[in-house]
């Protein structure tokens, strides 16, 4: 049976009166992709942070590689490879002094993995950190995060700031760690990204764990967000049909959810004259209010 890398129990975090994250369980398996989603606010760095023990949870429990998250911490670290949604070095340093000073947290030689990372992801190591882009600069976390090989990777909002290219390069890059074996813990508010990397998914919302879900289900009950410019505002009876909710009608502007084959859609909008169309991918609210009815 395959081992479980991280295993939460109950987590909470309260910030004094502020809820940060509520209960919260689930596993991670070795070798998964895991994506953990929810919108702002939700508790995804606040539950990353804890299993880090960067923050220390008000009750509940959790172990990474079977040993306790908090107690452990040290001998944890050695195999985490941590990417915080931002990132702070030390501004003077230069991108290669400060991947050399971050490889001395570990009993490893790393030069070598700093160069291939380096190098892939065009990262300029002869730069002062407070000349980079934002884009720059979570390039240089990308490659401290991963510089040591880690066992299990934690990535907090990883590909903000990449260009599309660029998440294209750390996409690629993930995968090839993920088939050497490596565990990622991937954390986002975008679900198209979730659903092109990861296996299984939770959700979470309002510091709760709402749902966990395996990605292949989630992509079979896959909503699409259909926006319509009519040229005139007469009512679209024909859409009453299956698939379809959340429709709302305003003038010459028709807005609803479709889930289901996309041709009988088409085939049933062509009987009206349409300016535009657009299909959008529902945001996550959209989503949580209608993938659970
Ligand atoms: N240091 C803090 N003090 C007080 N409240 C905090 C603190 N850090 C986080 N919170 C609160 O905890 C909740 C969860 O925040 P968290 O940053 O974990 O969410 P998130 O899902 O990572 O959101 P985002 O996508 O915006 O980063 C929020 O309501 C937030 O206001």
């Amino acid at each position: 049976m395959t081992k479980n890398v991280i295993e939460i129990q109950n987590l909470t975090k309260q910030y004094g009166k502020h809820r940060g994250i509520d209960n919260v369980s689930f596993s991670v398996k070795e070798g998964e992709i895991f994506g953990f989603i929810g919108p702002n606010g939700a508790g995804k760095s606040t539950t990353i942070r804890t299993l880090l023990a960067l923050i220390h949870p008000t009750s509940g429990s959790a172990t990474i590689f079977g040993k306790d998250c908090i107690k452990e911490a040290p001998v944890i670290a050695q195999d985490i490879g941590y990417l915080p949604s931002e990132t702070f070095f030390y501004e003077n340093m230069k991108v290669r002094d400060l991947l050399s000073y971050a490889a001395t947290l570990y009993k490893k030689d790393c030069s070598k993995r700093i160069e291939e990372l380096t190098f892939r992801l065009n990262l300029d190591v002869t730069r002062k950190i407070r000349d980079l882009s934002f884009g720059n600069k979570k390039k240089v976390g990308i490659v401290a995060g991963l510089l040591h090989s880690p066992k299990l990777l934690m990535l907090d909002e990883p590909t903000s700031g990449l260009d599309p290219l660029m998440q294209q390069t750390f996409f690629d890059i993930l995968r090839e760690e993920n088939q050497k074996g490596v565990t990622i813990l991937f954390s986002s508010h975008i679900l198209s990204e979730v659903q092109k990397m990861c296996n299984r998914i939770a959700i979470l919302k309002d510091g709760k764990v709402i749902s966990l879900e395996n990605i292949e289900t989630m992509r079979s009950n896959a909503y699409k967000k259909i926006i319509l410019h009519m040229t005139e505002t007469t009512e679209l009876q024909t859409l009453d049909m299956e698939g379809v909710s959340n429709f709302e009608q305003n003038g010459a502007q028709v807005n609803f959810l479709f889930k289901g084959d996309v041709n009988i859609l088409l085939d049933s909008l062509r009987q009206h004259q349409m300016l535009d169309i657009l299909i959008e991918e529902p945001s996550l609210e959209e989503i949580f209010m209608h993938y659970y009815k």
